[in-house]
């Protein structure tokens, strides 16, 4: 039986995709909480929503079939026992384990049908909308005017962070922030009880309740046995050797390449920075090379006794041509490398290219400079908009999750 996921590269052509249409989210992040929920502006939503569609209809177009994660968890939460579970969860998550507030909480998402109440998850729930018998004293006189009693999801556009997979498999993340926690929750429970997945025999090579901190952007898929992912802001050493060695266990994947990159705002994951985009090219954001191109890497490998042995290598060039068994590396540099292009493109995602098949990228329009440089390094390009959906500081490919792609050619 071929298992619902399949991802072995990067570039294999995009058969299934996972994406989440933005909704009242956006429109529930006001300035004081910006910082907070991780974006640094707030999207028009009537247009990220048309930007997303056509997003959406770039994929369809080119053959992949679109998923949205909205659906999945309604679907996952189909029988009333799973989704009583998944509500106590995902209320206890957002702070109220027990108590008038959960109870009147769980009253009022029972309320809606599933799909509504999936969306009302997603995009928060104010203080106004419910109706309590009794407040806390905390609720009286320390949060007042906090108008949320479930906080707005507004990242979960980018679908690549709480999950990613990996080969017939899937990490399902634990994420750095408080603001992204419990989106992950819901790939648990879509795994688990969606029936395009439940009881496939999906290999979940990490779940979401170890420490350390992992998110999808961190994580690209190099090839049927090679994985990158970055010491980031948003992955740490801890969740990467945790995963190196389920890997190095239970699947087909033996070397795990660990690169670090700065950890601030604007490249928070490696994807943001570092993405590749054919059997033999890659798109690298200048800053994180130094002279002579540069970085830390740490090669991991399965040594005896269950052991892994870590190897520093800093030339990023020769670490791919020898983990991917290439003569030569094309690095194509974000904004042609220009001190003033380069940070201004990757600052609205313009490393972040989402390859749909080997050397076809889809990409953001606003960053024509490295769109040009693509092409003329002979990549076919498809640009979409971005005026509203860049302000949440994601790309292409963070606000999308592989979930089939086609095995490369050897
Ligand atoms: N894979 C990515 N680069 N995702 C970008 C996520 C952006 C989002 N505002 C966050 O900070 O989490």
């Amino acid at each position: 039986m071929q298992s619902p996921i399949h991802v072995t590269s990067e570039i294999g052509k995009l058969k299934t995709v996972m994406l989440h249409r933005p909704g009242r989210e956006i429109e529930n992040v006001y300035p004081e909480i910006l910082h907070r929920m991780l974006v640094d502006d707030i999207p028009y939503l009537p247009i990220a929503q048309e930007e997303h569609d056509l997003f959406a209809q770039t994929l369809r177009d080119n053959g992949t079939e679109v998923l949205y994660l909205e659906n999945l968890l309604t679907d996952a939460l189909a029988d009333d026992n799973i989704k009583d579970e998944f509500l106590e969860k995902i209320i206890a998550e957002s702070g109220f384990a027990a108590g008038a507030i959960h109870d009147a909480l769980k009253e009022y998402l029972l309320s809606f049908s599933t799909k509504d109440m999936v969306d009302k998850i997603i995009a928060g729930v104010r203080k106004d909308e419910i109706k309590t018998k009794y407040v806390s004293l905390a609720e009286l006189a320390e949060d007042k005017d906090y108008p949320f009693y479930m906080d707005p999801m507004p990242n979960a556009y980018f679908t690549r962070d709480p999950q990613a997979c990996i080969g017939d498999g899937i990490t399902i993340n634990h994420m750095t922030f408080k603001a992204r926690q419990r989106e992950s929750l819901f790939t648990e429970y879509i795994i688990k009880h969606n029936p395009r997945f439940a009881d496939k025999g999906v290999n979940v090579w990490r779940n979401r309740y170890p420490e350390g901190r992992i998110e999808g952007g961190d994580e690209l898929v190099l090839s049927d046995h090679v994985l990158a992912i970055g010491i980031s802001q948003r992955t740490s050493a801890k969740a990467i050797t945790e995963l190196a060695e389920s890997l190095f266990e239970k699947s087909d994947y033996d070397t795990v390449i660990a690169i670090h990159i700065p950890h601030n705002h604007a490249m928070m994951h490696l994807d943001t920075v570092f993405t590749m985009i054919n059997y033999d090219q890659f798109t690298v954001h200048p800053a994180i090379l130094r002279d002579g191109g540069h970085v830390d890497a740490y090669i991991m490998h399965p040594a005896a006794n269950g052991e892994i042995s870590i190897t520093h290598e800093t030339n990023l060039k020769e670490i791919l041509e020898k983990a991917l068994d290439k003569s030569e590396i094309d690095l194509i540099p974000t904004g042609d490398g220009d001190p003033i292009v380069a940070p201004r493109e990757q600052w609205n995602d313009g490393s972040n290219t989402l390859a749909i098949a080997p050397g076809e990228v889809v990409t953001y329009d606003r960053n024509y400079v490295s769109n040009d440089l693509l092409r003329k390094h002979g990549i076919l390009v498809h640009e979409v908009r971005s005026s509203e959906l860049s302000r949440g500081r994601g790309g292409p490919r963070c606000m999308s999750c592989p979930i089939v792609r086609e095995d490369l050619k050897k």
